[in-house]
């Protein structure tokens, strides 16, 4: 494989813990180049000290990254890039990212939601956009210093349906290499909505009781509500002709129960700590959207939306 740069763009929960492995591994074997972009205090930070992720699989902790960008626009013939933000900075990124990709560059979103590929293409049209989901649980601790528990984060990506003829394999053998837990699909939709209808059900429920993934389901009330949201985004999907099983129901109840107790989302977090943006409409919003368009009543999940809306009104 030839020399690639790698562009790790957010260096948050997600693009800190996964942009860490990457850079770690390329420390020792210099094949490629991997930048991060930061804004303000973090890029400041990053320069400065290198990024830290304190993660029981890791004992050395930081590491330097070969270049940091204060902005978008400094980023310099990248082959593969990392969009690791959330959804609400989603399409400022994607527009300051089409002045400086060619055309041969690969995007691939580390985003929860049900079509962030689509939206990438709304806007950067003609590239290979990859799909994909991501299980971690990390976030900031301080800027620049990123704190994971739990298990391995987990990638799970798949080709670009709009361009499955196009060879992207030295992505998986990267990610391979630098020993990050991953799935390569010819089709990662099923598992983008296997996660979906996971994050989207516990995320509501967990931030209008401020309760961890554990204690949604631990309740019988935040279960109930969490099992209504799960049911209508079954239904979109088989409207959609998603594949989901049956079963998924249990499933994800299971898949709850697999994650430490007190795990929080992040939905909860930023909403309970009062933060001015969070992804509400990304998980409501988007289910709301889809019902609308396909017939499929949302009413569970609208009665949480207009809860969380008055409840991040009052905080
Ligand atoms: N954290 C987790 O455990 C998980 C998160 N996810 C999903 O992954 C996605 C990313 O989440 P997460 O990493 O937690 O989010 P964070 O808020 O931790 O990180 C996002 C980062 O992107 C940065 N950013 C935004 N716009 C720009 C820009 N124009 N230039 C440079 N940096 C920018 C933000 O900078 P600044 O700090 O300056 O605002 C922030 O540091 C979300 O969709 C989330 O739902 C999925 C699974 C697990
Ligand atoms: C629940 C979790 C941590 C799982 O990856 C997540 O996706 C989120 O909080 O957004």
């Amino acid at each position: 494989m030839n020399k690639k740069h790698i562009a790790v763009v957010g260096t948050g929960g997600v693009g800190g813990y996964f942009g860490f492995k990457l850079n770690k591994t390329n420390e020792t074997t210099r094949r490629h180049k991997i930048s991060f972009t930061a804004r303000g205090e973090t890029y400041r930070i990053l320069k400065e000290n290198g990024l830290s992720l304190l993660s029981p699989e890791h004992s050395e902790n930081r590491t330097r990254p070969d270049e940091i960008y204060g902005e978008i626009a400094e980023i310099r013939n990248p082959h593969l890039v990392l969009i690791c933000v959330k959804e609400y900075d989603l399409e400022n990124v994607c527009r300051q990212l089409s002045g400086v990709i060619s055309e041969e560059t690969i995007l691939l979103p580390m985003m929860n939601g049900a079509d962030i590929h689509e939206r990438i293409r709304s806007i950067i049209p003609h590239n290979i956009i990859l799909p994909s989901c991501v299980y971690v649980a990390s976030h900031i601790k301080e800027k620049g210093i990123i704190e994971h528990h739990g298990k391995p984060g987990k990638l799970i990506f798949g080709k670009d349906p709009e361009h499955l003829s196009e060879d992207v394999d030295w992505v998986a053998e990267l990610i391979r290499e630098s020993n990050i837990d991953y799935e390569f699909r010819k089709s990662a939709l099923t598992d983008i909505w296997t996660k979906f209808i996971f994050i989207a059900s516990v995320g509501l429920v967990s931030a209008k009781h401020n309760s961890s993934i554990g204690a949604v389901f631990a309740e019988e009330h935040q279960k109930k509500e969490a099992i209504a949201i799960m049911r209508e985004v079954k239904l979109i999907a088989d409207k959609k002709q998603i594949y989901l099983p049956e079963d998924i129901i249990q499933k994800t109840v299971e898949k709850a129960a697999a994650f430490p107790f007190g795990t929080p989302t992040s939905l909860q977090i930023d909403i309970n700590s009062g933060k001015e943006e969070n992804e509400l409409e990304l998980f409501a919003g988007t289910i709301i959207r889809y019902g609308a368009e396909l017939q499929v009543d949302t009413s569970s999940t609208k009665k949480i939306y207009q809860q969380l809306k008055k409840k991040q009104l009052n905080i």
